[in-house]
């Protein structure tokens, strides 16, 4: 699978139409060499998937000219197990076209990129692609082998680029082969649209400070900022125009917070009532915390407890510019020893939980290239710790919410599912009632999608503690 020895590498990289002889190239992985120029003609519509598998014949003797002139070298006869090989990637490529496609074409710097792309490149990354993806061929074999077979077959530069793309593909593997294990092809394929489409940015009106949803939507227009009205009614959208929005002071004034709905709808699960306490566990930098104050009509107190200070710093300058400094309290430390060394309780707690982030790629793509697998398995720890802790500070008859803005549900329906057997004296309540029955699961949890919603993705829980 990872390509043949390098013996004695004289090859000719004169193409048809000359008067030398090709001869066998042994530096290029054959089987891989025969499936990109198979590949090339099944894209130009001529050729039959298994044509080769029936090496003796005259239709393979023809083929392996046609690698011959297209590539302008000889690769060795194929063995069986080169064979194999070639249906295989053939195949499976061919099947995955769509999606490879797509995939590809999101990695490249720009569209024009794909777009004007040699065949025969195209055709080396595909294969690279199908190999990566759907049959686990070690990662060093594929980037290696791949990009010989382009700097041989083509140029070193096109080398050069089957490198790049397909390093950047090795970051994001672990993410595109979860989305297809747990969404499908089609839904991982729009995600991934949505994803690397331009994000919709949302603004929630701050009504604390007497403004509503017409004002800002009057100050928008004499920005001529394009608007829409979102479903929930403190909210509005817009595509362009952020630029505009900061330059004219509508934040700075108080007027308005850049929140997505999707966030907004963890605080109407959260469902603050006046003259109640809140714990926000993990609160900086305090979208949530602002928005729960605010609910509370003057009556109450939100705690907002954060591990960084820089952060907490930005919440409290964002609470008085909302006028909510009154309503909100600050404190710096690490959830897990407040939680140990605090006498105090709460009605409700958020823990609005440190996750991956995938549920908002498309407003931080800076994530897609930082995000590891192992990341995954070391946020799930610490939201398990997380929530160990942030459950001491809930009163009993008090709800704990735990959310996300993660669309995994390992960060999601699992942690809460390993919760409440650790701590039987919570109980899972379904949010109906809290947000649209659109945005509930068949558990009763909260789950906002970018595919299905046209929304940042989120999750949130309700966990009643019981009165004893
Ligand atoms: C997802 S963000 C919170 C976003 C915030 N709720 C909002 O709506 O703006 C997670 C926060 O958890 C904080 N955090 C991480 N570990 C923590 C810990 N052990 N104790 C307290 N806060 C922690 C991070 O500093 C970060 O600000």
């Amino acid at each position: 699978m990872t390509g043949v020895p390098k013996l004695n590498p004289k090859f000719s990289t004169k193409r048809a139409g000359t008067s030398k002889v090709p001869i066998i190239n042994f530096e290029v992985s054959h089987h891989r060499a025969v499936a990109a120029v198979r590949l090339l003609r099944a894209d130009k519509g001529k050729a039959f998937v298994d044509l080769l598998n029936e090496k003796a014949n005259d239709s393979g003797e023809n083929e392996m000219g046609y690698v011959e002139r297209t590539l302008g070298f000889s690769t060795r006869h194929l063995d069986d197990r080169d064979i194999r090989l070639v249906t295989v990637i053939v195949a499976g490529t061919v099947r995955w076209k769509r999606y490879i496609d797509y995939l590809i074409m999101s990695l490249c710097s720009e569209e024009k990129v794909f777009s004007n792309m040699e065949p025969l490149l195209l055709q080396i990354l595909r294969i690279g692609f199908f190999e990566i993806l759907k049959l686990n061929v070690p990662a060093y074999a594929v980037v290696d082998e791949n990009v010989r077979l382009a700097k041989v077959a083509l140029r070193p530069g096109a080398g050069n680029m089957v490198n790049a793309i397909l390093r950047k593909l090795l970051l994001l593997k672990w993410m595109v082969r979860r989305w297809i294990r747990f969404l499908g092809k089609e839904e991982a394929l729009k995600l991934m649209n949505w994803n690397n489409s331009d994000p919709y940015f949302s603004l929630r009106v701050n009504t604390t400070n007497g403004y509503t949803r017409d004002d800002l939507v009057n100050r928008l227009e004499d920005l001529q900022v394009h608007y829409e009205k979102s479903i929930m009614d403190e909210f509005v959208r817009i595509r362009e125009g952020m630029q505009a929005v900061l330059q004219a002071g509508l934040l700075k004034e108080g007027m308005c917070a850049v929140q997505d709905e999707s966030a907004g709808f963890v605080v109407s699960v959260v469902d603050p009532q006046p003259g109640e306490t809140i714990m926000d566990c993990c609160a900086a930098p305090g979208g949530k915390t602002l928005f729960m104050a605010s609910r509370l009509a003057g009556q109450g107190k939100v705690s907002a407890l954060d591990i960084n200070k820089g952060r907490l710093r930005i919440l409290m300058e964002a609470a008085k510019c909302h006028n909510l400094d009154d309503i909100i309290t600050d404190i710096h430390g690490d959830l897990r020893l407040y939680a140990k060394e605090s006498t105090v309780k709460y009605d409700k707690v958020l823990l609005d939980a440190p996750c991956s982030g995938l549920g908002v790629l498309s407003k931080r793509a800076d994530l897609r290239w930082n995000r590891q697998f192992e990341d995954l398995e070391e946020l799930v720890c610490l939201q398990d710790e997380l929530l160990d802790s942030a459950s001491l500070l809930v009163k009993p008859g008090g709800v704990l919410i735990y959310s996300t803005c993660s669309i995994d549900h390992e960060e999601n329906e699992n942690r809460v599912t390993t919760f409440v057997q650790r701590h039987p004296e919570f109980t899972p309540q379904g949010v109906h009632g809290y947000v649209p029955a659109e945005f509930i699961t068949d558990d009763g949890f909260y789950s906002s999608s970018p595919t299905k919603h046209s929304l940042d993705g989120a999750f949130a829980a309700r966990l009643v503690r019981s009165m004893h």
